[in-house]
């Protein structure tokens, strides 16, 4: 039986989102861990006034990459980045480059996704829903493809308690709603969504879930793969302890309590706090990838990629590590000494908002307005109380998720000593 990192040598992967946070530590995990793999093609845009190669160019720059370009410093070279946009029909990819990626590609990870919480629904669906169809379209034909895995997120389903390995059924069937909002006003598609929405807190989640019911209908005689990571956080050993390169979720927040800004937010002590590092999910993802096309399993499996039921953490002990943490290591240039509190009751977190955030950010504000300056508090304070607002609904319960398929994949790891090595800080 070959390690993972020898089935990975020769092959051709595809990945999307390859220049968002899980994409590239995705990327610089099969480079580094992985060196006999042939090529990597990663579908990216052209962005911000930056053209795709000038786009990929910084990204192999990242201190992310230091690892691999001190073993290989050519590494750039197995990067074939392609021109997509995944909005567009046919991703807006050239038919040059259909015909490359159909005639080479062994396995595709579809990382891509807007992970904004209040993305309009239309823009959800495009890019969530009708961009992984189309990927699957394309999937269906490459001639040597052995496996396709989709991240998606482990509160895909948190209008339930109990999330079981399996895809649940939505009452909208994606097709239907897919035609639907072709058609109709955006308007119209702002008042239907809370309807459509039902029981989920935001477009994301449920444009992830109507993803998972396309990728099951799509997959035709693929072999699939669905990682669902809970929340993912700052890499926990690779390529070394603590790289993030965004403000997502958690991360966010606890910046913004680290300089002082934010003293307040709804979160319950006692309620699981699923967070997992990117380097282990990653690891799961690749590892998910040989499995798939090794063991080639008759349905897609889905592997809840979280840690609740293996090591749970309280929101309540974060509160704690975060503050001690920031009292010791304290960041330049704070606004207030740090001294965060999290709350269950609604009434105590607005006492906090207006004493301890509201009435400082008038007093400075009013300082500057004095001094000259541009007031800039209240609308930091503002945005911050969205952020915290979209967050408090994964903060203030907890979710019980099976990960059977996880630990089945882990005991299948476990009997192969290199396969641990690869594997050796996720499981
Ligand atoms: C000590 C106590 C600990 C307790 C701690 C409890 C934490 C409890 C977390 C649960 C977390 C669940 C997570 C589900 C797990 C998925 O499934 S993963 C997907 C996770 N997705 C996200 O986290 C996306 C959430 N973010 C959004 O939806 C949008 O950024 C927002 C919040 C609506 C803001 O949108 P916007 O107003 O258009 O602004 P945007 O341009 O995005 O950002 C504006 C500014 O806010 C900053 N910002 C963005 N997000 C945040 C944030 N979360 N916080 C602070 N600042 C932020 C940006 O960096 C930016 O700063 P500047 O660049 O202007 O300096
Ligand atoms: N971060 C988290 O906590 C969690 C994430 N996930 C899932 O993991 C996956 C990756 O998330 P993460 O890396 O954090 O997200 P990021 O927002 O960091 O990355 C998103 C990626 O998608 C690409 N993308 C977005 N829109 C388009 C488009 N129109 N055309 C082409 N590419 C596009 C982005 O490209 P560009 O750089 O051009 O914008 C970027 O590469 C997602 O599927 C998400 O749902 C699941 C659970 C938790």
């Amino acid at each position: 039986m070959t390690s993972i990192s020898e089935w990975y040598a020769g092959k051709n992967v595809l990945i999307t989102g390859a220049t968002g946070f899980m994409g590239k530590v995705l990327m610089e995990k099969l480079l580094r861990s992985c060196p006999d793999v042939n090529a990597l093609y990663i579908l990216v845009r052209p962005k911000a006034g930056q053209s795709m190669s000038e786009r990929v160019q910084d990204m192999m720059k990242c201190k992310l990459f230091d690892r691999v370009r001190e073993d290989n410093p050519d590494f750039h070279q197995k990067i074939i980045p392609i021109s997509s946009e995944l909005t567009q029909p046919g991703l807006a990819i050239s038919p040059e480059d259909v015909q490359t990626l159909t005639s080479c590609i062994n396995i595709v990870f579809h990382c891509a996704a807007t992970i904004r919480f209040d993305e309009p629904l239309k823009h959800a669906l495009q890019l969530n829903v009708i961009a992984t169809q189309q990927l699957l379209s394309l999937a269906q034909q490459m001639q040597h493809l052995q496996a396709f895995i989709h991240i998606s997120t482990a509160y895909a389903n948190c209008n339930r308690r109990h999330i079981d390995e399996v895809i649940y059924p939505l009452p909208v069937e994606p097709k239907k709603l897919i035609d639907s909002l072709e058609w109709m006003d955006d308007s119209i598609i702002r008042d239907i969504t809370p309807h459509l929405i039902g029981d989920r807190p935001n477009t994301y989640t449920y444009t992830k879930a109507l993803a998972e019911c396309v990728v099951q209908q799509e997959s035709g005689k693929l072999n699939i793969g669905i990682i669902r990571p809970s929340i993912v956080g700052a890499s926990w050993q690779e390529p070394f302890p603590g790289w993030i390169d965004n403000f997502n979720g958690p991360s966010g927040v606890f910046i913004a309590a680290g300089k002082g800004i934010l003293r307040t937010m709804r979160a319950s002590n006692d309620a699981v706090a699923d967070l997992i590092p990117v380097d282990v999910v990653i690891n799961l993802t690749l590892a998910a990838g040989w499995y798939t096309a090794v063991h080639r399993p008759k349905t897609a499996l889905v592997y809840n990629c979280t840690t609740g039921g293996i090591n749970p953490f309280h929101w309540g002990e974060i509160e704690h590590h975060v503050m001690s943490t920031f009292k010791r290591n304290p960041l330049e240039q704070a606004f207030r000494r740090p001294n965060a509190n999290i709350t269950s009751s609604y009434l105590i977190y607005q006492y906090w908002i207006l004493v301890s955030h509201k009435f400082p950010a008038l007093i400075y504000d009013l300082f500057l307005r004095l001094s000259g300056q541009k007031p800039q508090m209240m609308r930091i304070f503002n945005r911050l109380h969205k952020a915290i607002g979209l967050l408090e609904y994964f903060s203030s319960q907890d979710w019980e998720w099976n990960s059977d398929n996880m630990n089945m994949l882990m005991s299948h790891i476990n009997k192969y000593t290199h396969c641990e090595t690869l594997l050796n800080s996720s499981l």
